[in-house]
């Protein structure tokens, strides 16, 4: 994966074992458009700063991570890279934007495709989950360097799961089975990969998937699971949005500003 031309990172040490540089890609490139008309979803605000930007900020502040790529909307690329340019973010860590395709899978490409050599883990957050705390990113990240080529944040379910056939619109769904959801969990992001495993997955399995993970399951690799948290929710509908606020408006009262 290394290009010995190009100039390369030095690897980390943590407590005297070298690890692994990590980046980050941030898919920001959706429209949102089950969130209602608007800008798109990356751009809009939360507590009067972008999603975007408390995304980015979730990422960088593991200590662990050192790059970040931003898949931008198409569009919005340069208004990206202006409001990286006017928002606080640590110095130790570095920026890249690249504007995004046209489905999830496409954007997370096109982030993978700019990542420079030197970086062998990555993680892929959603910009959609502004508020995901750091313990969840680190924990991601440790499993990764203990040796998992692919990790899920998971939560169990807390609604009972049926499963249905189709019916005519407007028809009852008939249920036909209702899982065992002990042995469900709803997924999160970041996902965390061995970068050569992750890339070689983009580059072959074709068809739509929802997640980053599910590539690896096709290719036959291990994935794993990391508890999750509760603040991790995207944000996908107009609720979601009011409970994001609420969130975040007792942090900062947590946190005293
Ligand atoms: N072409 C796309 C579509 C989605 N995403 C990103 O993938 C993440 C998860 O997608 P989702 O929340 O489903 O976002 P949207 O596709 O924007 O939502 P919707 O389906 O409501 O339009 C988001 O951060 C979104 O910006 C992306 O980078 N490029
Ligand atoms: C990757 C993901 O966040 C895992 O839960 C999710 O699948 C992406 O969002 P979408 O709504 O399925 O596009």
């Amino acid at each position: 994966m290394s290009d010995a031309s190009l100039p390369q990172p030095p690897a980390q040490t943590v407590s005297g074992r070298t690890t692994a540089r990590t980046a980050a890609v941030i898919p920001a490139a959706g429209r949102g458009v089950r969130l209602g008309p608007g800008a798109p979803k990356a751009l809009r605000t939360l507590g009067g700063t972008p999603m975007l930007i408390h995304a980015v900020r979730a990422m960088a502040a593991s200590r662990a991570v050192s790059l970040v790529v931003v898949v931008a909307p198409p569009e919005g690329a340069a208004e990206v890279r202006t409001l990286l340019d006017a928002h606080a973010l640590p110095d130790r860590t570095e920026f890249v934007v690249v504007p995004g395709g046209e489905t999830r899978q496409e954007s997370v490409k096109l982030g993978l495709d700019a990542l420079p050599p030197g970086f062998d883990i990555v993680l892929v957050h959603d910009a959609a989950r502004p508020l995901v705390p750091v313990d969840t990113v680190d924990a991601v990240v440790e499993a990764v360097r203990d040796g998992a080529p692919a990790v899920v944040p998971a939560l169990p379910l807390a609604d009972t799961v049926k499963q249905v056939e189709p019916a005519a619109p407007g028809e009852p769904e008939p249920v036909v089975a209702t899982p065992d959801r002990s042995l469900l969990r709803a997924v999160q992001t970041p996902q965390g990969f061995d970068r050569d495993t992750l890339v070689r997955a983009h580059g072959t399995v074709t068809g739509d998937v929802t997640d980053d993970a599910s590539m690896i399951e096709q290719l036959d690799l291990a994935v794993v699971t990391v508890p999750g948290h509760e603040e991790a929710f995207k944000v996908t509908r107009p609720l979601d949005l009011v409970l994001a606020e609420a969130v975040l408006a007792r942090r900062r009262l947590n946190d005293g500003f």
